[in-house]
């Protein structure tokens, strides 16, 4: 799976941030891409601080370029750009102090382009990692919202099974609109992922066996986004049974292409979103990469605070080899 995106890495001189310089993981992470020569890792922290934790751990950053927010020679002109950036919300004083934080910071120096791509939260938790993204970076033009999804594997070679689920992280409740756009998006990065998607619309029915405001909500977003992609493979409203299960789906929505053979999935909200994806990682012996966000007009992504070093060595070529 991601052969592909290390080849072409290899091919081009990318710079990553890791916004927690001095977490284990990421040094792990951060040694290993530099070693395999797939990017250039950028870490965020105090200089000693950030040595000394790669001493304790045995990893080799000698040639890794740590950058200390409280030091930096180009703070001045980062205040000013995030100043213009937040449109008289912020106050040159209140930049000031938010760039002293590595999210912030890292974020400013994707934006001034001293930096390709960023990944942050292995202890920063979503929402410090994503805001200054979504503050700063912005959707990309065409995109009503940031979404994301996460890819989750099992198993190797020709027999590995390959899912997408979105979106499980960012958008708290969202309408029928932005559910259709994350779908959309979610069926396009599981393209980049050799899925042939076929996208179901969950719910705890199944076209029209229950009811409720959530089911017609799940029922409208799939039409929206049948409309809007006729291309694409989308069903809904299902229950996960009936869309993976092709027993199931013969008993209760016969007859309906994805019903059965789903393979890429949309929640009705990041509640359900966020426990099916841990549910599938931690019980059903998938690997789960991501959040990996839709719609952002820059590569950055986050990281599941649970995370250990071979996700993030995997999440930074993906971020970097998907921008
Ligand atoms: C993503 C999230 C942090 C954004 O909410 P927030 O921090 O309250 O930020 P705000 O609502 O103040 O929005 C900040 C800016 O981002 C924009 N924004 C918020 N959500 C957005 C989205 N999904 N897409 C695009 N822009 C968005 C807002 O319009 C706002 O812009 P402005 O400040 O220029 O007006 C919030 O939705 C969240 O907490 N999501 C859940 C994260 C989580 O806990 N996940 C579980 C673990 S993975
Ligand atoms: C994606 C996710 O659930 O992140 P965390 O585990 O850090 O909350």
């Amino acid at each position: 799976m991601f052969t592909k995106l290390i080849e072409k890495l290899k091919k081009n001189y990318t710079t990553l941030v890791f916004t927690e310089g001095a977490d284990p993981r990421i040094l792990e992470a951060a040694s290993r891409l530099k070693r395999e020569d797939i990017l250039q890792p950028l870490l965020i922290g105090d200089v000693q601080e950030v040595r000394q934790a790669a001493r304790a751990g045995g990893f080799d950053i000698a040639d890794i370029r740590i950058v200390d927010p409280l030091h930096y020679r180009r703070m001045d002109e980062l205040v000013d750009k995030m100043v213009e950036l937040r449109k008289g919300k912020l106050s040159p004083e209140e930049c000031r102090g938010l760039l002293q934080k590595g999210n912030y910071f890292g974020t400013m120096l994707v934006k001034l382009g001293v930096a390709d791509c960023l990944l942050g939260g292995a202890t920063y938790s979503t929402a410090d990692t994503v805001r200054p993204a979504l503050q700063l970076i912005r959707t990309k033009p065409g995109h009503r919202i940031v979404g994301s999804c996460f890819i989750l594997t099992r198993g190797s070679g020709s027999s590995a099974e390959l899912l997408a689920m979105g979106d499980c992280a960012i958008n708290i409740k969202p309408d029928e609109d932005e559910l259709a756009e994350i779908a959309v998006e979610t069926a396009e990065c599981a393209k980049l992922f050799g899925i042939d998607p076929q996208v179901a619309f969950l719910s705890y029915s199944t076209k029209g066996s229950g009811k409720g405001e959530d089911v017609d909500k799940m029922r409208r977003a799939a039409q929206t986004a049948k409309q809007a992609r006729p291309d694409l493979m989308i069903e809904g409203e299902l229950q996960f049974d009936a869309a993976v299960s092709p027993e199931v789906a013969q008993t209760k929505c016969k007859g309906l292409p994805v019903a059965g053979h789903a393979n890429t999935f949309i929640f009705p909200d990041i509640n359900a979103g966020n426990i099916g994806y841990k549910i599938a990682q931690r019980l059903g012996g998938f690997e789960a990469y991501g959040p990996i966000l839709l719609g952002l007009n820059a590569p950055i992504n986050d990281l599941s605070r649970g995370c250990n070093a071979e996700e993030v060595y995997y999440m930074a070529i993906i971020t970097a080899g998907l921008r």
